[in-house]
């Protein structure tokens, strides 16, 4: 099925977000976690590639087709550049096309240090020119509410953006954020600027100490009074801590849905328990 295509039909959009595991051995778990997502009939399913600069696996291609074949359900099978060569990248299309895939998210990628960047692609356009030329998959796109950290402002990153819509990005799913004003402003900047495709709100639930850190990290989120408050209460009380970052997430998503977004893209962290309390209280809005 055609991811873009979907949102034509649908409003909104329900999809997942899943990482692959390390370690080849954490496979088993994985096909449990998307067992267990399934119950929620998620639209589409996306796998991350070098997820948070993590180049050690290299199992998207294998997850994202037996999302397919076991599940019955659409995949999204994200692809980096910044540390391919127009050669892996050739292979790569090749393989999710062989498997069945029809969908990826074109990305640039996270630039880690100490990791060799390869000159054959420098932004996420280049490499969707590449999957369009070169196979007939269906292109989705990342956006940034706040704007990218590489960019000076937002105003840039939006024209940056364009170049991708140029490229054939049919859809554009965004990074997490934790304040909906802000994507609600972003959005009218995105239209203003002549860009039309469905964009779907990327939402990460925060529900221990750890992913605080790691999640603002890579995100640069900014975070409102009402999350801070939540952190400073509940930082000391794991317990605590799940119930209200489920809650707030809850709350996000309810906000969006209310606001009619076109799609909610829910980043599990692999975790389904969480997913799924999280569906259960957001499933009479979809
Ligand atoms: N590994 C994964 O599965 C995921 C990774 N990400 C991360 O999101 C970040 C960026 O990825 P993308 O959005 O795909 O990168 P991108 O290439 O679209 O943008 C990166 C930066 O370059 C600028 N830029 C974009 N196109 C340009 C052009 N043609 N000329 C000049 N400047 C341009 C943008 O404004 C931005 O500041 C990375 O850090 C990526 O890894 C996000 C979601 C999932
Ligand atoms: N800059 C950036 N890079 C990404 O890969 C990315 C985004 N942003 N935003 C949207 C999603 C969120 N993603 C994430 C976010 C966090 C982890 C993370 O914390 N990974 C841990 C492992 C966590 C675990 O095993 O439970 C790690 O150590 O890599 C991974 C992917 C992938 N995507």
């Amino acid at each position: 099925m055609k991811i873009p295509e979907l949102f034509e039909h649908k409003k909104p959009v329900f999809s997942f977000e899943i990482f692959p595991p390390k370690r080849q051995s954490g496979l088993d778990k994985i096909y449990d976690t998307i067992e267990k997502l399934s119950v929620c009939q998620p639209d589409f399913i996306s796998v991350t590639y070098g997820a948070g600069g993590n180049m050690a696996d290299n199992s998207t291609c294998e997850i994202a087709s037996n999302i397919k074949k076991r599940f019955g359900i659409e995949p999204l099978a994200h692809l980096t550049c910044v540390n391919s060569s127009m050669e892996d990248v050739t292979e790569m299309i090749g393989r999710f096309a062989k498997a069945d895939i029809e969908n990826v998210l074109a990305l640039r990628g996270d630039i880690v240090p100490g990791e060799a960047i390869k000159k054959d692609f420098s932004h996420a356009n280049e490499l969707a020119i590449e999957v369009q030329r070169n196979s007939g998959l269906q292109i989705l796109g990342a956006c940034y509410p706040e704007g990218h950290y590489e960019s000076k402002n937002l105003r840039e990153d939006i024209q940056n953006l364009k170049y991708k819509i140029g490229a054939g990005v049919k859809v554009l799913i965004t990074q997490l954020f934790f304040d909906n004003q802000l994507f609600y402003e972003f959005l009218v900047q995105v239209r203003n600027a002549g860009i039309h495709v469905p964009v779907s709100a990327g939402i990460m639930p925060i529900v221990n100490k750890k992913q605080i850190e790691k999640t603002v990290a890579l995100s640069g989120a900014s975070l409102p009074h009402e999350f801070t408050k939540m952190i400073g209460l509940y930082e000391n009380d794991p317990e605590e801590l799940y119930n209200h970052g489920i809650q707030y997430a809850v709350d996000q998503i309810r906000d969006l849905l209310e606001h009619g977004v076109d799609g909610i893209h829910l980043y599990t962290m692999n975790n389904p328990d969480v997913s799924l309390a999280i569906y259960e209280k957001i499933k009479d809005l979809l």
